[in-house]
């Protein structure tokens, strides 16, 4: 089986079930968040950063073009893994004309770098991506920039990309920003504060979302030398610093961890994850805490954690606020059917704005399977399944509906999966992954 980067479009992909529990050790690429992060820092630093365990895959091939694009000098060895970027001390290289920036649909690369080229002194920017990132907001963003000093808009006045950006250096100052859409918003504004001209003083107003990937920026900024002072609840102070260049590996994507440590949960036996550990910048690593709840036996090492499910542990539903680690929606949700009471995720209304309307394809593709889900705006409740039937899901052009899904192929025979392709947006050899878990 090739990478998922070689499927064609539409192609339909079938998943061949377990007969045996699963006892297996798996390595997962590089995290999508810190890579993109990292390579924002890198061009930042003063000097030649050296990123290891980088992620290739769409989202993170994006982020390295657009900055290739802009004028940084990356040295891209895809087989150790490995970009060294050569960093500009925050002198965003000068161009002529319009510089186009074409992001796909990764969400970092379009949030962060609009605040990134914010920095430039001049030059005019416009940053797009495919249709679905044509409806993914980032007006919040916008205004947000425009209270720091910067000539920004949505082009089409929609609130979304494209945008729009003449460049005229960030002022810096005081400034509100909405943490309910998007946290990334917000980990835009503290990454490239450091290089305003001014000290960044930052309120989130009302609620927010998805908060553990602001400690993940923050923490960082940190390893890089840049400090964040939290000024109150919902507000930070980023003043005037210098990013030092380093060596830095990139942990596990603990995101694509989960559907292997799902794996276990559903298929009986047990599955190690190597390099992702309790002390993981990724709030997502704690989702092996909802297996553990449902029933499963969970084992954190130095440099590994291990999923198991005992022969004979049958899974309890949980309810929980699953607003901190929402990328994990879809996983939750493909073990869930497989407990013995039912499951109730809340408080993700904000996942109907990513890839796609990931409540309602997450609804939809169990209602194929045979399983009751009720729906609500922000939440959905799946009850235990007695019989599955075999479907062919769509996936809607998310790689986590196609990820998630495979996992009812563990048991389900006759399972396929619709353009398997798209998991190229976070984890190209998916499929060769899941399929060396089932065979060892
Ligand atoms: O900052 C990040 O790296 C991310 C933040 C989250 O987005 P939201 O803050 O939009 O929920 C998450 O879903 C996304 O995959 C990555
Ligand atoms: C929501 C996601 O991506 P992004 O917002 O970075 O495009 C994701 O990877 O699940």
């Amino acid at each position: 089986m090739g990478s998922g980067k070689a499927y064609m479009d539409n192609q339909i992909l079938k998943i061949e079930p377990v007969h045996k529990p699963l006892n297996a050790t798996v390595e997962i690429p590089g995290s999508k968040s810190i890579t993109n992060r990292a390579l924002l820092i890198a061009a930042l630093a003063e000097g030649r950063s050296v990123l290891r365990n980088v992620l290739f895959s769409d989202d993170s091939h994006y982020f390295m073009r657009c900055l290739q694009t802009i004028g940084y000098q990356l040295e891209i060895d895809e087989t150790s893994r490995t970009v060294a970027v050569t960093g500009t001390g925050g002198q965003i290289p000068k161009h002529e004309g319009l510089l186009e920036l074409f992001v796909g649909n990764a969400g970092t690369a379009a949030r962060f770098l609009t605040a990134f080229v914010s920095l430039a002194e001049q030059g005019s920017f416009r940053i797009d991506g495919i249709p679905r990132m044509r409806q993914r907001p980032i007006q919040d963003l916008i205004d947000a920039l425009q209270t720091l000093g910067v000539r920004i808009e949505s082009e089409q006045q929609t609130g979304c990309p494209p945008v729009r950006i003449e460049a005229k250096g960030l002022q810096g100052g005081r400034v509100s920003i909405p943490g309910n859409k998007s946290s990334q918003y917000l980990s835009a504004i503290l990454l490239t504060a450091p290089y305003a001209k001014n000290p960044v003083d930052i309120e989130v107003s009302g609620e927010l979302l998805s908060a553990p990937y602001i400690d993940m920026t923050k923490r960082m900024m940190e390893q890089f030398g840049v400090h964040v002072e939290r000024t109150g609840n919902a507000s930070y102070r980023v003043s005037n610093q210098m990013y030092q260049r380093r060596e830095y590996i990139i942990e596990p994507d603990a995101s694509g961890a989960s559907y292997f440590l799902a794996a276990p949960a559903i298929a009986g036996g047990k599955v190690k994850i190597t390099n992702l550990t309790q002390n993981s910048l990724q709030g997502d690593a704690k989702f092996a805490g909802l297996l553990e709840q449902m029933g499963c036996t969970v084992r954190w090492g130095a440099d590994f954690i291990e999923v198991e499910k005992k022969d004979g542990q049958v899974l309890t539903g949980i309810d929980v606020d699953l607003n901190e680690m929402s990328d994990t929606t879809m996983t939750l949700a493909a073990v869930a059917p497989f407990a013995s009471s039912p499951t109730t995720i809340r408080n993700i209304g904000h996942i109907r704005i990513k890839e796609t309307d990931r409540i309602h394809a997450v609804v939809t593709e169990l209602r194929k399977l045979g399983v009751t889900v009720e729906e609500w705006e922000d939440g959905m409740r799946i009850e235990p399944a007695k019989q599955l039937t075999p479907a062919a899901i769509d996936t809607y052009d998310d790689h986590r509906m196609a990820m998630a899904f495979s996992l009812f192929g563990l048991t389900i025979e006759g399972l396929e999966i619709k353009d398997p392709g798209c998991v190229s947006k976070t984890f190209p050899n998916f499929f060769d992954v899941f399929a060396d878990m089932c065979k060892q």
